[in-house]
């Protein structure tokens, strides 16, 4: 694959994005048209020699270093003014080469919806086969996939004590024991699969697991930033006939144009391209070209606040490889030799739960906060996530238990008593914020500048109340046995510093973060409920310009994403091959 400017200038797909949904959609194009010129121009360049990409337990040491955008929100009210950075992967894979390697799925009433608000096509059952096709799931429950590019596993390194996790977790509200998501029922406490390859233990993302099996019709080029996509009038529409790069190349399609740059910048590429809101290109002196108010409007996010417990000193956490330099040779050693070690990751032990399992009792409150913060509101993806409230297989609540140190504090730094000590996590996760927020370009530097990102994160006592309610149960988990007795003491905040309501608040507020999960930015709606796409991944307006991504989510979903955007992609690849055979 090359990363410099290709030979031909002319191809039928031209492909913005080479992350976890462009190569997906690639390779499958590549395959299944095999006479069709295909290019996928990326902005970052390969890393498919780096150890921080490849070796899962190395997992976040990429972020906000060089294969990554690190994209800044606007000060935040709520959070008293602190920006929240966005990791997004800049690099050959995209996200997939940066990301935490979890692998789940939402429950499958959620994408049953995505039919429902008009996309035919867009159910669970068509989803489901879509997701499968895109994985290998090795020691997957029945059903899953089994001839897919993108290995799964549940992970062979697991900490001993988080054995405690699910005994303790399923003897509290009525949780039940669940390790299976990828069914569409995510409810329930158990270990969650990663995308590993079971022979080198390696990430399996979309660089590595599809785009091998790519034909020589597929050109790739790295280190190569699109700046708009070219429109002509066509008729009443207008038609993509390429894109302009950064250096002013003009690349041409003969057939589609399709953005796959991620949630924050395909929205931002329509817009520069003149699609987009009215005032919004105004300001940066961008002609219209397309009226189209849903760009980058409807941006959601998973919301995440941590809690740490010190654990037993008998116990051996994912801490120990940073503290202690010899442990981390001998791990690495074990790595080398193929044998189980912190480097492959470890078994997350993750929770999905509902208002009432959360609670612990009525949920009414919980929901008379939400009516109170959408009355009025018309937006079809606020009325659905009033209507899931009442549906108890939709997590509203994920909660992430883990082998190591996660959390603001810090682990503890040299030469204080707690340093050497290992410690676990309670990541709390929000799945269905109220708060919804826009991504649009910066007139100051429209093309080349950071986007003005405004989640509007935590701007209603729902979203607030939920993280607060969850926190608690978190610390309610910890002093319960059998996971009471592994632990010492909670490390973070700590129990003399955080008693009250008030001091939860406080807490939530200087401490929440975001899983990282950015999306419906150019959502798969009708046009008149603030949609940018027609079921066939087409923007209004236009003949042949397509988004695949994660941007094209219509409603939020309450799983970590990836699973999902690869079925987009996979999806979105029968569509094109279809059209394409005149099908
Ligand atoms: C740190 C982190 C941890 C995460 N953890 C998990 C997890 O454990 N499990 C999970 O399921 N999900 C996780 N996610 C989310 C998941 O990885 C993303 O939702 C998914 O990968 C998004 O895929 P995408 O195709 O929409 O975008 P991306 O994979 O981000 O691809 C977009 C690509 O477009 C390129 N690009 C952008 N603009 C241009 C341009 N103008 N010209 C050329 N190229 C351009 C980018 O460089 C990038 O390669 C995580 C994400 C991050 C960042």
């Amino acid at each position: 694959r090359s990363s410099k400017p290709p030979a031909a200038t002319s191809y039928d797909y031209v492909i913005v994005g080479g992350g976890t949904a462009g190569l997906a959609l690639a390779t499958r194009l590549s395959l299944g048209l095999p006479n069709a010129g295909i290019i996928v121009i990326e902005a970052g360049p390969s890393g498919l020699h780096e150890d921080g990409i490849n070796v899962p337990g190395l997992k976040g040491s990429t972020v906000g270093g060089k294969y990554d955008w690190f994209f800044p929100t606007i000060p935040q009210k709520a959070l008293n003014n602190r920006v929240v950075f966005n990791p997004r992967g800049k690099v050959l894979g995209g996200s997939s080469a940066i990301n935490f390697v979890t692998w789940d799925r939402p429950a499958a009433r959620e994408i049953e919806k995505w039919k429902e608000l008009g996309n035919p096509g867009w159910g669970w059952k068509e989803m489901e086969v879509a997701m499968e096709k895109a994985e290998t799931f090795i020691g997957g429950p029945l059903g899953s996939g089994t001839s897919g590019p993108v290995y799964a596993l549940y992970n062979r390194q697991k900490a001993v004590f988080l054995d405690a996790v699910a005994p303790t977790v399923s003897s509290l509200h009525g949780i039940p024991l669940n390790s299976d998501s990828i069914q569409g029922n995510p409810i329930g406490i158990g270990y969650q699969p990663t995308n590993v390859n079971p022979t080198s233990y390696n990430r399996s993302y979309s660089a590595t697991a599809y785009l091998p099996k790519a034909k020589s019709n597929l050109v790739v080029l790295t280190e190569t930033r699109v700046a708009k996509v070219n429109l002509q009038k066509s008729g009443k529409l207008q038609r993509a006939t390429g894109v302009t790069l950064t250096d002013g190349t003009i690349i041409t399609a003969r057939k589609d144009v399709i953005l796959s740059a991620g949630s924050i910048q395909s929205p931002n590429l329509l817009e520069l391209s003149g699609i987009g809101r009215a005032d919004v290109l105004k300001a940066a002196k961008i002609k219209q070209l397309i009226d189209l108010p849903g760009i980058g409007e409807n941006y959601q996010e998973h919301l995440l606040v941590s809690i740490n417990y010190q654990v037993r000193d008998d116990f051996i956490t994912g801490d120990r490889v940073n503290y202690n330099a010899t442990y981390r040779a001998e791990q690495w050693d074990r790595r080398l030799n193929n044998q189980s070690s912190w480097f492959d990751d470890a078994r997350s032990s993750i929770l999905f739960a509902n208002w009432k399992q959360i609670i612990g009792g009525s949920d009414k409150a919980q929901v008379a906060l939400a009516r109170s913060a959408l009355a009025g509101s018309k937006d079809v993806g606020h009325k659905w996530k009033l209507e899931q409230l009442s549906d108890p297989t939709i997590p509203q609540i994920e909660m992430i238990f883990t082998s190591r140190y996660f959390g603001n504090k810090g682990y503890p730094p040299v030469e204080t008593p707690l340093n050497g000590k290992g410690y676990m996590a309670i990541i709390v996760g929000l799945m269905h914020p109220l708060a919804t927020g826009s991504v649009h370009i910066n007139p100051a530097n429209a093309t080349l500048g950071n986007p003005i990102i405004d989640p509007k994160f935590l701007n209603n006592e729902y979203d607030i109340q939920g993280l607060i309610h969850a926190l608690k149960f978190a610390r309610k988990i910890l002093q319960t046995e059998p996971l009471k007795s592994v632990v010492v003491t909670e490390y973070e905040p700590g129990l003399d510093a955080v008693k009250t309501d008030a001091d939860w608040r406080t807490y939530l507020l200087n401490n929440m973060g975001i899983i990282f999960h950015p999306m419906c930015t150019a959502a798969m709606l009708p046009k008149k409920d603030g949609g940018v796409v027609d079921p066939k991944l087409v923007v209004y307006g236009t003949e042949n310009l397509r988004v695949v991504d994660a941007s094209v989510i219509p409603v939020q979903i309450s799983a970590h994403p990836q699973t999902v955007v690869y079925g987009i992609a996979e999806k979105a690849a029968e569509i094109i091959i279809k059209e394409a055979k005149g099908k």
